[in-house]
């Protein structure tokens, strides 16, 4: 398995457990009419690692990342937030609880730039009325000053002041990328959910993605879950991985564990169950 060979000179410590449950996924399963997308799935993502959810195209770990945001409520199962069961959710609800997304294909706002797609990160967080934000006066223009500075600090911190001013549309798709974490990052979330942070980088981009993923973990103590297809960038940087093979768990450990699991290697080489 690998295909890099992940991040040069990074080793995490992998059988490090950390912290109390975050959230909690149990017994979840998710259909569409009759597909069965996640069935009877039960993990947990605790305080302060990085979890990642691997498998094989169809797996339906999207569809999981999209439970776990509040974008599909699921048909049986219940999801546990900070030791309290969830209801039905929203994701700009799951947003203000401190759970933030990338996306598998970005979704940014192309023709802005690099600082107001930021910024937009930011909404959540502003508290000033309607009508102080459109006169840009008074609180509104203080709480805009204290946002910008917030901003300005992540734009340093991943390492994007040369494109502050940039319409993301014309930067290459690494940055875009990048641009898309720190949009996330102005959530202040205590759960960062990351769908496929690498997919269409080459090695540097990848390189650069790991460490700033890195860095937010260790930085923030953000808890981060992520969707990755690149094998060694996912040992590489998971203090735990739980592996979906057609929808159902097959795997939940850490990275030694999962590699050596007969059902994983199975699943990756496509043998029939
Ligand atoms: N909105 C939807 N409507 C109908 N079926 C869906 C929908 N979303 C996902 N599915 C189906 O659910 C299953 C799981 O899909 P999902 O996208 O979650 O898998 P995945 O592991 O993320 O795949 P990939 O690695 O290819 O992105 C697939 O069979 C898919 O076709």
């Amino acid at each position: 398995m690998g295909s890099t060979g992940g991040a040069p000179g990074i080793a995490r410590g992998s059988n490090q457990h950390k912290g109390d449950v975050l959230l909690g996924v149990e017994n979840v399963s998710l259909r569409f009419g009759g597909v069965k997308a996640i069935t009877d799935v039960s993990f947990d993502i605790r305080k302060g690692e990085i979890r990642a959810i691997i498998g094989p195209n169809g797996a339906g770990k999207t569809s999981m990342l999209n439970v776990i945001n509040g974008f599909y409520n699921p048909q049986e199962g219940r999801i546990t937030f900070r030791g309290k069961t969830r209801a039905r959710m929203r994701p700009s609800v799951a947003a203000a609880q401190g759970i933030a997304r990338t996306f598998q294909n970005v979704a940014l706002f192309k023709g802005m730039s690099t600082l107001d797609n930021i910024m937009t990160g930011r909404t959540l967080k502003m508290h000033s009325g309607f009508f102080w934000q459109l006169l840009r006066h008074g609180p509104a223009l203080r709480e805009e000053i204290e946002h910008r500075r917030f901003v300005e600090e992540i734009i340093d911190f991943l390492e994007i002041e040369a494109i502050r001013k940039t319409p993301v549309g014309r930067l290459p798709y690494g940055l875009q990328k990048r641009v898309e974490l720190g949009r996330a990052l102005a959530m202040e979330p205590e759960l960062l959910l990351l769908d496929e942070p690498m997919a269409g980088m080459n090695l540097e981009e990848k390189e650069d993605m790991c460490r700033f993923i890195l860095d937010v973990n260790n930085q923030f103590g953000t808890t981060i879950a992520l969707i990755e297809h690149d094998i060694g960038v996912v040992m590489d940087l998971s203090d735990r991985i739980v592996v979906l093979e057609y929808g159902r768990k097959i795997a939940d450990g850490s990275p030694d564990e999962v590699k050596n699991n007969q059902k994983v290697i199975d699943a990756y080489l496509g043998v029939a169950h």
